[in-house]
């Protein structure tokens, strides 16, 4: 039976997940869009022959959906988590789940109210190939504990609709992600360095900066952050552990050499970068949800992200460490 999805906000990463789940993927289906903007959802229904929705409360609620893709801008995505609980459907929900994390509270009442989990967060890197090796070496016991992790997400240049804010909540929040699930333990503290500027950026924007966080067990996570960095979507991560170092590898299809010496290509963007990581992540939740189970980062995985990112962002204006409280993990996420 082919799993029948319903996409609310199909912009950009809509439109590359509808591509791969209907090209790569199997299971599954694009049948319905809304879109605050009916000529998009208009015209994204017309390539897919399905149904475009005035709202996306029509489509959560449609007998000819079984179950919910969340692609819309991030402060819009809490009312239809929310809707899709009420409606018992299973929701994918782009990262953010919401931007803050009393929203991300809201939406795990409704679900503990529903008894089950339904939601899943688009954290697409715990389905890459290079950190999941990594976590299998650090499971493993094959370096001893993890002491420190270096992490570098680099993006070419970004809009200027940008805000100052981004850095932390849009950007390395995939980093607060993959860390907490690679040492499989929260953060207790923040703090942001900020070293000199690029010219080459929007003045409203510290860019670069380094995020440097500390998790329970003292494990120190340093992650710049440069997202005018110019030459590429470069994504490093280094793991220093008792005895051994990890790191990501640079995802090389081919190594070159030529009379520019030797090199290769870099991606330009998240879908280039982790395009194989988007696939497994979707196919892994295509397939659990028609087996009617959960997959993948759930919403405490959504609201321990955004308490990290409201320390991180209250660090780019604070000085020294911001300290990072959560509410006790409710029984529906142990
Ligand atoms: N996992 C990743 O690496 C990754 C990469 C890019 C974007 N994202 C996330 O995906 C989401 C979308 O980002 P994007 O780059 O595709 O943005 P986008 O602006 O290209 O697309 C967003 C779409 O949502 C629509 N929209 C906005 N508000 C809406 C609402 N209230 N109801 C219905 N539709 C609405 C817009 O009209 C647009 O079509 C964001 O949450 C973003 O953080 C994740
Ligand atoms: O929304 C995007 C996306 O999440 C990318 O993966 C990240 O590299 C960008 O910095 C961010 O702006």
């Amino acid at each position: 039976m082919t799993l029948r999805i319903g996409m609310i906000g199909p912009g950009g990463m809509g439109k590359a997940h509808i591509e791969r789940i209907h090209t790569v993927i199997s299971g599954g289906r694009v049948v319905a869009v809304s879109d605050v903007n009916p000529d998009n959802a208009k015209a994204v229904a017309e390539q897919i022959d399905g149904t475009a929705y005035a709202t996306s409360a029509e489509l959560i609620n449609s007998p000819d959906v079984d179950a919910i893709m969340i692609a819309s801008y991030g402060p819009a995505h809490k009312p239809d988590v929310i809707a899709a609980i009420e409606a018992g459907k299973y929701v994918f929900c782009e990262k953010p789940l919401a931007p803050t994390a009393a929203e991300c509270e809201e939406i795990m009442a409704a679900e503990q109210k529903a008894g089950k989990k339904l939601v899943t967060v688009g954290f697409m890197r715990r389905f890459d190939a290079s950190y999941r090796e990594m976590k299998k070496i650090l499971d493993d016991g094959e370096v001893g504990e993890a002491l420190m992790v270096h992490c570098a997400h680099r993006n070419p240049t970004v809009p200027e609709m940008y805000t100052w804010d981004m850095a932390i909540n849009d950007t390395a929040i995939h980093e607060i992600d993959t860390m907490r699930w690679l040492l499989g333990e929260e953060f207790v503290s923040a703090r942001v360095d900020k070293p000199k500027k690029t010219s080459l950026r929007f003045e409203h924007l510290q860019d670069p900066l380094v995020l440097i966080l500390t998790s329970e067990s003292g494990v120190r996570v340093d992650d710049e952050v440069f997202v005018n960095c110019q030459y590429g979507y470069d994504i490093q991560c280094e793991l220093v552990a008792e005895q051994g170092v990890v790191r990501l590898g640079d995802q090389e299809l081919v190594h070159r050499a030529d009379k520019l010496g030797r090199r290769n290509r870099l991606t330009m963007d998240h879908n280039q970068r982790f395009g194989q990581a988007f696939v497994t992540e979707v196919q892994e939740w295509i397939t659990a949800v028609s087996q009617d189970r959960h997959t993948g980062s759930d919403s405490w995985d959504g609201y321990a992200a955004a308490v990290v990112c409201d320390a991180g962002v209250a660090a780019l204006t604070a000085d020294g460490e911001v300290p990072i409280t959560m509410i006790e993990r409710p029984a529906l996420y142990a």
